[in-house]
């Protein structure tokens, strides 16, 4: 149970699939029955189709996390079926279309919600235009239903695409570093847990940087914050510029930065910490001076968890200081190289 609730906290579409897959039950449900009463049994074999798609749809989205795949079945069938009881149950079925508007919002993309909606609507329109007096009384109600319709899409679609994008602003917030853009601390441990992952399971190589500005209590105190700043964002660029495009860089806080690699071995952990001392000692300046770094490397060793394989780093980052600053020292398994930049 702890399990279901933690996923549903995590993944938002997921929570918003199985809502609708509730609400689609309980909603869909009761007419089934009262259709079943009637004797209208077309519109009863939809809603059982409803039901069964409905649970489907969020079965896969459970089983396999397919959440997108899940919420186009259901805007398929949703639609479709929309179309059938409002031909089948002429004006009262009409009313449905307005939840169907809605409904394609919370479970596809706003466009191709949009284009569900246009498409269910357009095949509603045609149909009555071919049958008059099937689905829509006379011409002018038709008219009125489709601009009411349209309206309701153009606000849901306003909403739903303002909404998308305060979610990936908010995201990016809490994933990203604001000064410098690099990835932040949350997003390290996330992907440090997932090269451990996909170490133990596929056995990939990884290795880790940790990089710490030598010195930076004094730009901060001879040339203030602000030149402080600079120098972080000019060595998030460099950094990133020195390396390979398929690293990834993290400001673990501070002055401290972590560059992850994957598919990397010894030798080419000391020559990227080479590489970046090099580069920059070599071009950043702050008031005339360079600014040097220092750098603990060390790969990811069977039986390490995220902390020990931070901590051999460390360790190695310290020595560097120790051993005078501008170079780096990359964690050996029984011993510790020292490589001077
Ligand atoms: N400008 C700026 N300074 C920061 C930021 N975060 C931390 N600092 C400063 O970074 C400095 C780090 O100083 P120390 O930990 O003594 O490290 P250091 O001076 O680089 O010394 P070593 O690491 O031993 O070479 C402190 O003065 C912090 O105030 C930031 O976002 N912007």
């Amino acid at each position: 149970m702890h399990d279901v609730w933690s996923r549903l906290k995590s993944d938002t579409q997921l929570a918003v699939v199985s809502t609708v897959g509730v609400f689609g039950i309980v909603s869909v449900t009761p007419f089934a029955i009262y259709r079943m009463w009637q004797d209208n049994w077309l519109v009863v074999a939809v809603d059982i189709i409803l039901l069964l798609t409905t649970l489907i749809a969020v079965a896969i989205s459970w089983r396999y996390g397919s959440t997108r795949l899940a919420g186009q079945i259901l805007a398929a069938v949703y639609g479709t079926a929309a179309v059938i009881v409002s031909i089948h149950v002429q004006a009262g079925g009409l009313f449905w279309f307005y939840c169907l508007i809605l409904f394609n919002f919370f479970v596809i993309p706003p466009l191709q919600s949009t284009i569900a909606t246009l498409l269910a609507l357009s095949f509603l329109c045609i149909y009555g235009v071919m049958h008059p007096g099937e689905v829509f009384v006379d011409l002018q109600q038709m008219l009125i239903f489709t601009a009411t319709c349209l309206l309701c899409s153009l606000f849901a679609f306003t909403f739903a695409w303002r909404t998308g994008r305060q979610r990936q602003r908010l995201r990016t917030l809490a994933n990203m570093d604001p000064l410098t853009g690099v990835g932040n601390r949350r997003t390290l441990t996330r992907e440090m847990e997932i090269a451990l992952a996909s170490h133990n399971r596929h056995g990939t190589p990884f290795g880790l940087l940790l990089l710490d500005l030598d010195n930076f209590k004094c730009i901060n105190d001879r040339q203030g914050h602000v030149e402080g700043d600079r120098v972080l964002v000019e060595f998030a660029q460099l950094t990133r510029n020195a390396s390979r495009r398929s690293d990834r860089l993290f400001r673990l806080g501070g002055e401290e930065f972590v560059l992850l690699m994957s598919n990397i071995d010894q030798a080419g952990l000391e020559s990227a910490a080479n590489s970046i001392v090099r580069t920059i000692s070599t071009h950043l300046r702050s008031a005339g001076r360079p600014v040097t770094v220092s750098i603990g490397g060390a790969l990811l060793d069977a039986g390490d968890d995220s902390i020990s394989w931070l901590n051999k780093a460390d360790a190695c980052m310290y020595r560097a200081k120790h051993g005078g600053r501008n170079r780096c020292v990359v964690h050996l398994a029984d011993e510790v190289s020292a490589l001077i930049g």
